[in-house]
């Protein structure tokens, strides 16, 4: 039996001026998992995830359902870490009171409460003599003590889903796996599902639970996040996994997925990966493939019956001559 949806979105479309970035996402949340969003440039992964929130950029016009709709409720319900955590913090109140408001605009307690919680955060996070560090102002902390203060902010209401939209990609290798420890372990604390948005396939092997696999809007792949990672059914989540250097075969030119993504609103009659796509013939060529259950996900393939195992080589380049 399907696990209980923390949260559901239906056929979600989201269009600036009559161009569809997002065209058609439906995934449900589950609860407490960690959801990692993955795709290049321009999928439309941040969209999405604003779309939880209620963040959208002015001009956007949308359709479909998320239910519940949470958006009244961010800050308390669904919270955010963002990509970039100075722009998070207010640089004119002290990291603490920044805290404390945020527990006092969603929990009648006293300031001293407040208080006492938004240290109990900080002190969670790590953040070393958390009840004197909360005294202090953001530009007092490190770049590595604000991360910890944003994803203190983000998890102080318990909510029951927390958004990271890439909040490791100004981060070398070892602070984005702190980072990413750091929001699994806060995750854990107050008992929230984390969808965690990122460009960055590996940073999802041993992160997450589930992947939701985007390409020009669409759901391409998703599922239990070792399954797709070991054996991808979609040929674009082979493509990407093919482009990570460690997947390079020795002597081998660096891999990469050829090609670009289609420019939203570019009218395309088939699947939008089929320029790219190694696989692609017939009806690829004609009709959007739509998400349908096979090997214990949800692929968005006509033929992903065909793709070999493993697929690398089916992306892989020769060495160019000198
Ligand atoms: N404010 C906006 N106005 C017009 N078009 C927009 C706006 N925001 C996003 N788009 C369009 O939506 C597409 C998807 O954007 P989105 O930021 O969701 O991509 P992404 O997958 O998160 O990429 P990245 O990894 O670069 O953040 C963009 O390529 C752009 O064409």
């Amino acid at each position: 039996m399907e696990p209980e949806a923390l949260l559901s979105v239906r056929e979600l479309r989201i269009a600036f001026d009559g161009i569809e970035a997002v065209r058609g996402l439906s995934f449900d949340i589950r609860p407490r998992e960690v959801l990692a969003v993955v795709g290049e440039s321009g999928a439309g992964k941040s969209l999405m995830a604003r779309a939880l929130l209620g963040m959208l950029p002015r001009g956007a016009a949308t359709s479909g359902t998320i239910s519940p709709d949470l958006s009244a409720h961010r800050g308390h319900r669904i919270s955010l870490v963002p990509q970039d955590a100075l722009s998070a913090l207010s640089p004119v109140h002290r990291v603490g009171d920044q805290l404390a408001a945020a527990v006092r605009s969603v929990a009648r307690v006293s300031r001293k409460e407040a208080k006492a919680r938004a240290v109990a955060a900080l002190d969670r996070v790590g953040i070393p003599d958390a009840a004197r560090r909360a005294r202090a102002y953001p530009h007092e902390y490190s770049g590595g003590m604000r991360q910890r203060a944003v994803i203190a902010m983000a998890t102080v209401n318990e909510p029951g889903i927390v958004v990271a939209d890439e909040p490791t990609t100004a981060l070398d290798e070892e602070h984005r796996d702190q980072v990413l420890e750091l929001l699994a372990e806060q995750r854990e604390a107050v008992g929230a599902a984390l969808v965690l948005v990122t460009h960055d396939m590996d940073a999802v092997g041993g992160h997450a639970d589930r992947v939701l696999v985007m390409y020009a809007g669409r759901l391409t792949e998703l599922g239990p996040a070792d399954q797709v990672l070991a054996r991808p059914r979609a040929p674009y989540t082979a493509g990407l996994l093919a482009s990570l250097p460690r997947n390079a075969a020795p002597g081998r030119r660096l891999p990469a997925l050829p090609g670009a993504p289609p420019a939203p609103g570019t009218p395309a009659p088939g699947c939008a990966f089929a320029p790219r796509c190694p696989l692609a013939a017939g009806p690829c060529h004609t009709a959007e493939p739509e998400p349908r259950e096979a090997a214990g996900r949800l692929v968005a393939c006509h033929r992903w019956e065909e793709l070999p195992h493993p697929a690398h080589d089916l992306f892989l380049q020769e060495p160019q001559p000198a």
